[in-house]
């Protein structure tokens, strides 16, 4: 089977600074993959090179078997992306939010009506459809933007932190629709997170990544033990937390010195919007 995503020896730096730096990654076709990792890690420059926003060299980043470099728009045709800023209009209806993307990503005219209400109808958005998006509480406003991403079918869907700033029945609300539509269609889901519970209970596989890198992988469950086994518990203590794994790799990643004003200016801005 084809992979969803390969990335090898991916690396993008913005002048000194090494962004991602050698990262080997492979994402399974229909899972629902986690990448974790503290602030500055990496992460959303690694999904913006697999969106094709950030140009890389060819053989670094493959989707579905397409290369970026090479064939950027074949890779642009097959993926949806939900960024941290948010790309919803709050001036449209949430109706009017979604049929843009359907013009954009070229919806064929006449499935356009029925394909937008498709996918307002998988995030439980129908009866505020003809309502304007300024007037959604934040996780409308973040599964109204899943509509967005839904509407090209893609068979990759790319969300970078979207339940940041919600609170936590909100959060859910999203994760259900996620879930849902993985379940109904079998896309393939690549979501960052901060949130340790959350990809410790809808992540099938997730890689926590370091300056630049990814410095674990496997189901949560995985990881969970064996960093039980590498402290030496037994068999009957409680297992490690996936928070406990994230603290182990990322060290020193987790203290005040991670992150620059950048990350927390753009961290504060989105959470600010979608609260
Ligand atoms: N446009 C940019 N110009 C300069 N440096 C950047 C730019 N974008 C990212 N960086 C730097 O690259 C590094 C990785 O940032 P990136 O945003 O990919 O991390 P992240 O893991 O997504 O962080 P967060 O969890 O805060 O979103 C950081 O040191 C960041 O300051």
């Amino acid at each position: 089977m084809t992979d969803a995503i390969a990335c090898t020896g991916l690396a993008y730096a913005f002048g000194d600074t090494r962004a991602v730096d050698g990262l080997d990654l492979t994402v399974r076709e229909g899972e629902v993959f986690g990448l974790l990792g503290p602030n500055g890690a990496g992460k959303t420059t690694a999904i913006r090179c697999v969106t094709t926003l950030l140009p890389v060299p060819p053989g670094m980043v493959a989707v579905l078997g397409h290369d970026a470099a090479r064939d950027r728009m074949a890779v642009r045709r097959l993926l949806g992306y939900v960024p941290q800023q948010l790309s919803a209009d709050q001036g449209l209806t949430g109706r009017e939010n979604v049929s843009l993307f359907a013009r954009v990503f070229d919806v064929p005219r006449r499935e356009r009506a029925a394909r937008v209400a498709q996918a307002l109808a998988a995030v439980d958005l129908t009866d505020a459809a003809d309502r304007l998006a300024g007037t959604y509480s934040g996780g409308m406003v973040r599964r109204l933007e899943l509509a967005q991403a839904l509407v090209s079918a893609p068979r990759l869907l790319i969300l970078d932190e979207p339940t940041i700033g919600l609170d936590p029945i909100a959060r859910t609300g999203v994760w259900e629709h996620i879930t849902a539509v993985r379940e109904a269609t079998g896309m393939t889901v690549l979501v960052t997170t901060h949130y340790m519970d959350e990809a410790d209970q809808y992540c099938d596989r997730v890689g926590l990544m370091h300056r630049g890198r990814i410095r674990a992988l496997g189901t949560p469950v995985e990881l969970r033990q064996g960093l039980g086994e590498r402290r030496g518990a037994s068999a009957t203590d409680p297992l490690p937390s996936l928070e406990d794994v994230f603290r182990d790799v990322a060290g020193s990643g987790l203290d005040d010195t991670s992150g620059d004003f950048r990350d927390v200016r753009s961290t504060r801005r989105t959470a600010q919007r979608v609260g």
